[in-house]
C-alpha cells in the first residue's frame, strides 16, 4: 500500500488559532509524522469565533448558518488557506496529496446528534488546489455516536509505535488537554475506550481573560500566586457529567465560571487548574483497568499546575504521568496530525469512529471529499 502525505489542520476549541501537521501514512499502522507549525488568530477574530458560539445557540440545523456565521465561516476558511499557504513556504518539499480540515466546532448537541463545524471545505480545496476531506464528525452521529472524540485511532497507532523504554506500560492512556479534555485507553490489545474528560484549559482562559484581562495562563504564572480553594473543585466534580457512562462528549460552553465566582484571581486560576487534573483523574473510574502510564498533550501540558496535581494524583495507583514528548511524540501537533491521519482513513474508507470510543452503533468511516476542481 502507497503511503498518503496529508496535511491535518486543527482549529480547536480554545480558539487561538490553527494548527498545521503533515503524517505520511496508510491510514493503519504506518504513521511517519512530519513537520508542523502553528498560526494564531489575531484577538479580534478570536472574539468574533467567541461571539460565534452564542450565535451558534440558535442553530437547530447543521447547515443554518444564522447572523454572521456565514461571513465567519467564509473568514475562518480564508485563514485556514492562508495559513496553508505560510505552510508551503516554510517547507517546499513536503507534497501534500490532501488536506484533513476540522474547521471550527461552534456547537456540540450530542444529546439531538447536532454538531456543527464551520469551515468551507470546497473553498479550501479551491483556494489551496488540494483535495480536501472534511466534516469528519457528521456521519458518526448518524450512526447514533457522540461525533467526538475523533483522535483516539490516532492515539491508538501511536500507542503501537511507543518507544521500547514504555513498552511494558499498558495500558496506557493518552489525554488531550485543549479547551475540553479527552483521553484515550490503550489496553496491550484490543480496542481504545475514548470519551471526553471533562475540561481541560477553557474554564482557566476565560477566568483569567474576564479577571485578568489575558487570554490564557502562561506556564501557570497566575495560579503559583494562589492556592487551591478545595470546596469550589468539589462543586465542579459534584456536576452529574463525570457519574454519566461513557460515550459521552461536551460543549465548551457546558461548563461555567459560576462556581468560581468570587475567588481571587489567583486563586481562581490555581483552582481551576486543580479542577482539570482531577476531572481527568476522574476519568479512570470509566476505564476498563487503571492506567500505568498517562501521555500527556495539548497546551494545558504546559501549565505546571495541572502537570503537578496530576502527577500527584496518578502516583495513588503507582501510574506515571508524562509528556507526549517524553515518549517521542508533538503534544502541540497531535491533534492536527491525527486531523490528517484521519483524512487518509477516510480517503480509504477505512472506520474512524468506533462503539468504544463514540458510541456509534458499529465502526464508521466519515469525512466528505471536496475536490479543487469540478469532476467531468
Ligand atoms: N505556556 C502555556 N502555559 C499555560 N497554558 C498554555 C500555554 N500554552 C498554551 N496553553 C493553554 O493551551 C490552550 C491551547 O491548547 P490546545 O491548542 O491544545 O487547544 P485546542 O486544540 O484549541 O483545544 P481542543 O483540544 O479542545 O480542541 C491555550 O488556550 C492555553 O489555555
Ligand atoms: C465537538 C468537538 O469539536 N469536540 C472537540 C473538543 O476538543 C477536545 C474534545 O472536545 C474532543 O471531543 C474534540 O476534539 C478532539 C480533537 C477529537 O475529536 O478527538
Amino acid at each position: 500500500m502507497a503511503l498518503i502525505r496529508a496535511l491535518g489542520l486543527m482549529s480547536g476549541t480554545s480558539m487561538d488559532g490553527i494548527d498545521l501537521a503533515m503524517v505520511e501514512s496508510d491510514g493503519e499502522g504506518e504513521v511517519r509524522r512530519g513537520p508542523s507549525m502553528f498560526v494564531p488568530y489575531e484577538a479580534a477574530f478570536r472574539r468574533r469565533i467567541e461571539a460565534g458560539l452564542e450565535t451558534a445557540k440558535q442553530i437547530l440545523r447543521r447547515d443554518e448558518r444564522p447572523g454572521d456565521l456565514s461571513a465567519l465561516e467564509r473568514g475562518l476558511t480564508m485563514r485556514h488557506a492562508e495559513a496553508v499557504k505560510t505552510f508551503r513556504t516554510k517547507f517546499p518539499a513536503q507534497k501534500i496529496d490532501m488536506i484533513g480540515f476540522h474547521g471550527q466546532t461552534v456547537l456540540h448537541r450530542p444529546e439531538k446528534a447536532l454538531t456543527v463545524q464551520l469551515g468551507d471545505g470546497l473553498l479550501l480545496a479551491r483556494e489551496t488546489g488540494v483535495s480536501v476531506v472534511h466534516d469528519m464528525r457528521a456521519r458518526d452521529m448518524e450512526y447514533g455516536g457522540q461525533g467526538a472524540p475523533l483522535v483516539p485511532v490516532y492515539h491508538a497507532a501511536l500507542a503501537r509505535s511507543l518507544p521500547q523504554e514504555w513498552r511494558g506500560s499498558f495500558p496506557v492512556a493518552f489525554v488531550n488537554i485543549g479547551g475540553i479534555s479527552n483521553v484515550t485507553y490503550v489496553p496491550a490489545q484490543g480496542d481504545p475506550v475514548a470519551f471526553d474528560s471533562g475540561p481541560g484549559n477553557a474554564l482557566i482562559d476565560r477566568w483569567v481573560s474576564a479577571e485578568g484581562g489575558v487570554p490564557f495562563d502562561a506556564d501557570g504564572m497566575i495560579a503559583s500566586e494562589g492556592g487551591v480553594v478545595r470546596a469550589v473543585v468539589d462543586r465542579y466534580l459534584e456536576n452529574p457529567f463525570f457519574e454519566r457512562r461513557a460515550p459521552k462528549s461536551l460543549d465548551r460552553l457546558d461548563f461555567t465560571l459560576e462556581d468560581a465566582a468570587g475567588l481571587e484571581l489567583a486563586d481562581g486560576a490555581r483552582t481551576l487548574a486543580a479542577v482539570s487534573a482531577e476531572a481527568i483523574l476522574k476519568a479512570a473510574e470509566q476505564m476498563p483497568e487503571a492506567p500505568k502510564l498517562w501521555i500527556v498533550c495539548g497546551g494545558g501540558r504546559k501549565n505546571p499546575h495541572i502537570m503537578a496535581d496530576l502527577r500527584t494524583g496518578a502516583e495513588q495507583s503507582s501510574a506515571q504521568v508524562i509528556l507526549a514528548e517524553d515518549a517521542g511524540f508533538d503534544g502541540d501537533a497531535m491533534e492536527a496530525e491525527a486531523w490528517a491521519y484521519l483524512a487518509i482513513r477516510s480517503a480509504r474508507g477505512l472506520p474512524l469512529t468506533f462503539p468504544t470510543t463514540t458510541g456509534c452503533r458499529e465502526a464508521v468511516t466519515g469525512g466528505i471529499l471536496a475536490r479543487p476542481e469540478p469532476m467531468r
